[in-house]
């Protein structure tokens, strides 16, 4: 299929008819926006990191879509369900159902989140010394695999770390590399591939069916496993669907089922495809190893049914698992996120392309030539857009990179970008529009940033809690 055939705007596709959320607001929570003054005195005290900035002090706030999206009001009855009981309770076995009915996996043990379920997986699975290579890195996946002793290998495709370039599937798996890994350290030394779709890092990029049926085919020559980060993939099959030849008649929850089936398991961070504020799992097909998950989960999350959530919660999630693969939902989910790019691409404002599943990644190389990496351009871009407009962002450049364990340099990213999220089901069009103002504006200003310098730097997942001062000039 050539890229021409993709429709470009959801108007596109349907003609002149405009397309619009398949729901109604039924509650709603007021937002404030505080002044300049105030915007810069919020901004100076959080260390010009939108991360430590108050939420009461942020206008539209577009840091994360983990964990902020709007409920149900099927959710929120779902919630008053919930089974409390400390062993067996009845909210736990529904959620088990709806997992295993959605992503088709044997055995599943609830975590608080998806980090719960990163570290449960990376101590049951990697031997210290060995190799996790992996389409892109995830700040906390990589640093739970090499707390367990693992070496990340980033094998994904060169394409997804050229922001202009327009291939389809920028997740894909590069199988090159991971055959010349396994040549390189054998077999053996490889824990699992670490596959995540969509890839969140490389600007909300899909995994093709294809390249994860050909990673298939490669681990099974070589007895590995493969393990899935799940926690964007019915969004990755929004764009099998519309991408891929073949999958245009197959529903969502058809592609989410034939994906995962590729895999030994996955884990789940259930705060963003799932709907829900909390949660996440690890699913497994292996009895053996999932005994193991089962047995460690009562160290660190929780009893092996409920592994750190409220029943109330397991509830919410149950019913979220069905919501997120309706056609319509998804559809629309995806709709808003482009609706947003499209705006700024029509003012050339440079973002990654093609459009990805959650997010707008500004392109802060291209937004401020004039800044070296070591001034932070994705930070100091992230802050002059909260000080323009009150619309928090988030840094995915150099100080989310972090540094190499093994030397303690910086990493140096080729991605330095400054990510817009789009919680789901939460803003409106008006909302995108106002964002998309504001990011004019930055841009229509852009000689005058002068970059940042990083004055206190945290051990791990730096980019949280790092704090920075403005280059003075
Ligand atoms: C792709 C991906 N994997 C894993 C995680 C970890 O999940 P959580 O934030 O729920 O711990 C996140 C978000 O943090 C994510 O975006
Ligand atoms: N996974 C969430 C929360 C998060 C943010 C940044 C991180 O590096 C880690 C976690 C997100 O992508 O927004």
């Amino acid at each position: 299929m050539e890229m021409e055939d993709y429709p470009r705007t959801m108007g596109q596709q349907f003609g002149r008819r405009s397309w619009a959320e398949p729901w109604k607001i039924k509650m709603v929570e007021p937002l404030r926006i505080i002044s300049r003054a105030e915007r810069e005195a919020a901004l100076k005290a959080a260390g010009y990191n939108t991360f430590l900035l108050r939420s009461e002090d942020v206008y539209i706030d577009l840091l994360t879509d983990s964990g902020t999206n709007a409920m149900s009001d099927r959710q929120w009855a779902a919630l008053m369900m919930g089974d409390e009981a400390y062993a067996g309770s009845r909210s736990f076995y529904r959620l088990e159902a709806a997992v295993q009915q959605a992503y088709g996996y044997r055995h599943v043990i609830p975590t608080h989140q998806g980090r719960g379920a990163e570290h449960l997986i990376s101590r049951i699975a990697i031997q210290p010394g060995q190799y996790v290579p992996g389409n892109m890195y995830f700040t906390t996946t990589r640093l739970h695999q090499e707390l367990a002793g693992g070496t990340f290998v980033d094998v994904i495709i060169d394409e997804a770390h050229d922001p202009l370039s327009q291939y389809p599937f920028k997740g894909n798996v590069d199988l090159d590399k991971l055959q010349t890994l396994i040549n390189q350290v054998g077999a053996k030394q490889i824990a699992y591939i670490s596959l995540a779709g969509t890839v969140n890092m490389a600007g909300g990029q899909p995994v093709s069916m294809a390249n994860v049926r050909a990673v298939r085919e490669l681990c099974d020559r070589y007895g590995i496993r493969i393990f899935l980060d799940a926690t964007r993939l019915v969004e990755n099959a929004f764009f099998i669907k519309e991408r891929e030849p073949g999958y245009d008649t197959r529903t969502i929850a058809e592609i989410v089922r034939e994906f995962c089936s590729y895999t030994d398991g996955a884990w789940m961070s259930a705060k963003k495809d799932s709907l829900v504020n909390i949660g996440g799992w690890l699913a497994l097909n292996d009895d053996q190893l999932a005994d193991e998950a089962r047995n460690l989960v009562v160290v660190y999350e929780g009893l092996h049914t409920y592994g750190g959530m409220a029943g109330r919660d397991m509830e919410a999630l149950a019913v979220g698992i069905e919501e997120s693969l309706q056609e319509d939902y998804i559809r629309a989910r995806i709709g808003q996120v482009r609706y947003l790019g499209e705006l700024l691409l029509d003012w050339n404002i440079p973002i990654v392309e093609p459009i990805g599943g959650h997010a707008i990644f500004l392109d802060a190389r291209r937004f401020y030539p004039h800044l070296p990496q070591d001034l932070f351009p994705a930070q100091t871009l992230a802050a002059e857009l909260y000080l323009d407009s009150g619309v928090r962002a988030m840094e995915r450049g150099i100080a989310s990179a972090g540094r190499d364990p093994k030397t303690g340099q910086n990493h140096y990213p080729k991605l330095e970008l400054t990510r817009l999220t789009i919680p789901r089901r939460v803003y409106t069009q008006a909302h995108m529009d106002v964002v998309a103002e504001a990011v004019k504006a930055v841009y229509d200003q852009r000689e005058r940033a002068r970059g940042l310098r990083m004055v206190y730097e945290p051990r791990y997942l730096r980019f949280f809690q790092a704090r920075f001062e403005p280059i003075e000039g």
